[in-house]
């Protein structure tokens, strides 16, 4: 499988060599040359299949020869060992229509270990076929951090620095970051939204500078291999529901557009997916954008579920690219175009591609809070605010009824105690694997929001590529 750069001015790479790159030399995202197609009777035969084995079945035609099936197998297998629940991304059913994938069951409590412990593995596996050091530079509100730092921590040939808004994200998700002291990790809080930090982590890949000395890594869903794990899980839930012989929509709370793309991968590859519904909160760049076709970045609204305090998603190029025939020279123009004025009209191809598909919903504090408070009240359950902006998306949908809809549950409960406790009356605790986390010291450098100090920080402190 080859991947090419939805800008189209990168060089070709395969999966490893996409994987180790992140972004495109471009400033583009990798996608895969082709999608690969299942076949209904090809998808009927991954029902029943332990989690593992059907995440390496998925993936082994985008891993291509980079690795061996038998390899793959291995690696899936010692990543999803680290879930806490058996099925690892475990169904629930709500009322008659509704049902959430639990996506929180790895160590740090998100969706991002889904993608992210293979991540690691992939990273450690393809470092050691050369004399490469890699400098991981990511930045997260919230999630992202702590699962991508549990997944590298102590690791050889790997350094990374994580950036995250200062105070923007919630106690336990900050200290998920800052209590792990292996040396090879180095959290960062920035002046500024996750927007800004984002901002710089691109920069840093177009530095000539910085990669002239380092080999700079992404874990951010930039990298190809991020969206690509998650697309099991979209199958994992429908072969639940009757795939490939009865369709389902999946509601997904959104912020990056990754988790959302990997649903959208899962259809072009020949998952039955009715719809996909795109949930934002307040930050509601993607609600405007696949609704009035205006994709122009508003100021950052701090938020009770703060992930999804995003509003300039990555990977909404990637859908855009596709949809528009997969031109990269009118892409790379387009994408010039917003990040000179900061707004971009999507065209008509763009937008009735993505109607075909996608709708969206946009939930704001009140909703968030009656959506909690309905799970808990009407299903005994506990749901995090991002997950509450999904459900609530879901509800409100207008999904014919027989027709399943499947939220991503992306948080434990217990990361966000404060609004859940408002909503509810009732206080999550951590799991026992994470209840100490409040004991532990923590280790963080606070910086201005400014490329060149993160940058300069950096330098100093990351091992050079060879
Ligand atoms: C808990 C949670 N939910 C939803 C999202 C949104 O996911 P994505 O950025 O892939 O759209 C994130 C982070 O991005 C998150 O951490
Ligand atoms: N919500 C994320 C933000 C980064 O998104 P990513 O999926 O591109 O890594 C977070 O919690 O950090």
């Amino acid at each position: 499988m080859e991947y090419i750069s939805t800008r189209g001015g990168a060089p070709a790479l395969d999966f490893e060599g996409a994987t180790l790159a992140g972004l495109a030399s471009d400033g583009g995202l990798y996608v895969p040359r082709e999608w690969p197609r299942f076949s209904p009777d090809e998808i009927a035969a991954l029902a029943g299949l332990p989690y593992a084995e059907l995440a390496a079945r998925i993936m082994a035609p985008f891993v291509g020869d980079s690795l061996t099936y038998d390899r793959l197998l291995e690696l899936t297998t010692q990543a999803y060992g680290r879930f806490a629940h058996k099925a690892v991304t475990p169904l629930k059913q709500f009322d008659e229509q509704q049902w959430v994938l639990e996506l929180f069951h790895g160590p740090t409590l998100a969706f991002k270990d889904v993608a992210l412990q293979l991540l690691g593995l992939f990273f450690e596996e393809f470092l050691s076929r050369s004399d490469r050091n890699l400098t991981i530079v990511g930045a997260t509100s919230g999630d992202t951090g702590s699962a991508a730092i549990d997944a590298v921590a102590g690791r050889e040939k790997v350094d990374i620095f994580m950036l995250h808004p200062q105070g923007r994200v919630s106690d336990v998700q900050r200290r998920q970051m800052t209590t792990v002291l292996a040396p090879n990790v180095y959290n960062i809080a920035i002046e500024g939204s996750f927007d800004d930090a984002q901002a710089m982590v691109k920069r840093m890949f177009n530095d000539t500078d910085m990669t002239g000395r380092f080999a700079i890594g992404a874990v951010n869903s930039i990298n190809w291999a991020r969206l690509m794990a998650q697309v099991v899980y979209y199958f994992a839930a429908a072969l639940q529901l009757g795939a490939p012989h009865r369709p389902v929509a999946f509601s997904v709370p959104t912020g990056n557009f990754g988790d959302v793309f990997a649903g959208y991968v899962a259809a072009k590859m020949g998952l039955p997916v009715a719809r996909l519904i795109v949930a934002t909160n307040v930050n509601d760049i993607l609600h405007r954008a696949l609704s009035t076709g205006d994709y122009s970045q508003g100021t950052v609204t701090p938020t009770a579920a703060p992930s999804m305090d995003i509003q300039v998603s990555s990977n909404f190029e990637r859908l855009l690219f596709d949809l528009g025939g997969r031109d990269g020279k009118a892409m790379a123009e387009q994408m010039a175009g917003f990040e000179a004025t900061k707004a971009m009209q999507l065209t008509n191809a763009q937008r009735e591609g993505a109607a075909a598909l996608f709708q969206s919903a946009r939930a704001d504090a009140d909703d968030m809070t009656s959506t909690i408070r309905w799970a808990w009240e009407n299903c005994g359950e506990l749901i995090d605010p991002h997950t509450a902006c999904g459900l609530f998306a879901a509800r409100a949908a207008g999904i014919d009824a027989a027709t399943p809809v499947i939220t991503l549950a992306t948080a434990h409960p217990a990361k966000f105690p404060e609004a859940v406790e408002r909503s509810t009356g009732h206080r999550p605790s951590l799991p026992a694997r994470v209840g100490d986390l409040f004991d532990r010291e923590e280790k963080c450098v606070a910086l201005p929001g400014t490329y060149e100090a993160v940058a300069e920080f950096v330098a100093g402190h990351a091992t050079p590529k060879a």
